[in-house]
């Protein structure tokens, strides 16, 4: 039997959640001739602080130096029916500095009229053309990974070119069965579709434990983009997919490796302040009415990470 759905457009007839394509996907490149070319001051970010698509791309402005070059502004973490929105009552959110805009809606508005698709973040817009350059989170964390080299002289390749073919194998499982599996287990709505994601989630979460025994990274001492792929969603995992989404065979804390990576991770120059449990909390438990109907915040866990 299949239930009601948080999306029923992305609930396929078996009860599980297919996530639609992104749909802005254009590249920005160091290359001064392209299309959107890079340059400082004329990209910015919007993101919401709960969201752990928009969290990658956030981690990569910050880790690459490029904040003093992108602007980023933060959306309120509690979505309504008219989608995400731009405040200024709630701690580090801000009005839209560029646009006025009231929604993001807006800004996909203004980029194709006739979008009817969910309307997510994140979202790097060019302030030259007023266009999306790009939904999709994972193509830009590669362009902040390197389009920008150039402006900020900034170093560390999370995409070594020995590595990629791993990487991209790598971030693949970790897309099926944890980042996504987290909210196919969360989303489905039959028994058969939850068991059918939370299973090889936790499969997978028991080899990155051992794989830990091997070096501090994934890839051993090679800090790469796998590593913050995975972390966005380990350092949500006890706060909110552990509880909201039934991910519940054992928390990260119960995983020595993966806690103490995650710990890792986090204090990391520039992350402690990428994190932000308050908006996380609130964004899950109050936005999913579907999931949690009577928008109660449970209060725990008491100290969301021994470190936290
Ligand atoms: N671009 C991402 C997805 C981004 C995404 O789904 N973001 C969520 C927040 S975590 C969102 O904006 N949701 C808006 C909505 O559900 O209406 C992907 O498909 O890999």
């Amino acid at each position: 039997m299949t239930r009601k759905a948080q999306f029923p457009d992305e609930q396929s007839e078996d009860g599980s959640f297919e996530r639609q394509k992104d749909a802005f996907d254009n590249w920005v490149s160091p290359s001064p001739d392209s299309q959107y070319p890079a340059a400082s001051g004329r990209y910015h970010l919007y993101v919401s602080l709960a969201c752990p698509w928009a969290h990658r791309t956030i981690i990569m402005r910050e880790r690459q130096g490029l904040a003093p070059h992108i602007g980023m502004t933060v959306v309120d973490p509690i979505r309504d029916e008219k989608g995400w929105r731009f405040v200024d009552n709630v701690p580090r959110c801000q009005p839209d500095p560029l646009n006025g805009f009231k929604y993001l809606s807006e800004a996909y508005r203004a980029t194709d009229p006739d979008y009817d698709g969910r309307v997510t973040v994140p979202v790097l817009w060019d302030k030259e053309t007023k266009r999306i350059v790009s939904n999709n989170d994972d193509n830009i964390m590669r362009m902040f990974n390197s389009a920008f080299a150039k402006i900020t002289g900034q170093g560390h390749d999370h995409c070594p070119p020995h590595l990629i073919g791993q990487i991209d194998r790598l971030n693949q499982l970790i897309y099926e069965t944890v980042n996504n599996g987290v909210y196919q287990a969360g989303f489905a709505s039959s028994q058969k579709a939850y068991d059918a994601a939370l299973y090889p989630l936790f499969d997978t979460l028991d080899m990155l434990e051992s794989r830990l025994n091997r070096g501090p990274y994934l890839f051993g001492d090679t800090l790469t983009e796998t590593d913050w792929r995975l972390w966005v969603t380990l350092i949500r995992f006890d706060a909110v997919y552990h509880g909201h989404f039934k991910c519940n065979l054992r928390r990260l804390v119960d995983y020595p490796n993966l806690i103490a990576y995650t710990e890792r991770l986090y204090r990391l120059p520039g992350i402690a302040e990428t994190v932000d449990f308050d908006h996380i909390k609130r964004h899950y438990y109050l936005t999913h009415d579907e999931l949690n109907p009577s928008g109660i915040l449970p209060a725990g866990p008491h100290s969301i990470f021994p470190f936290s």
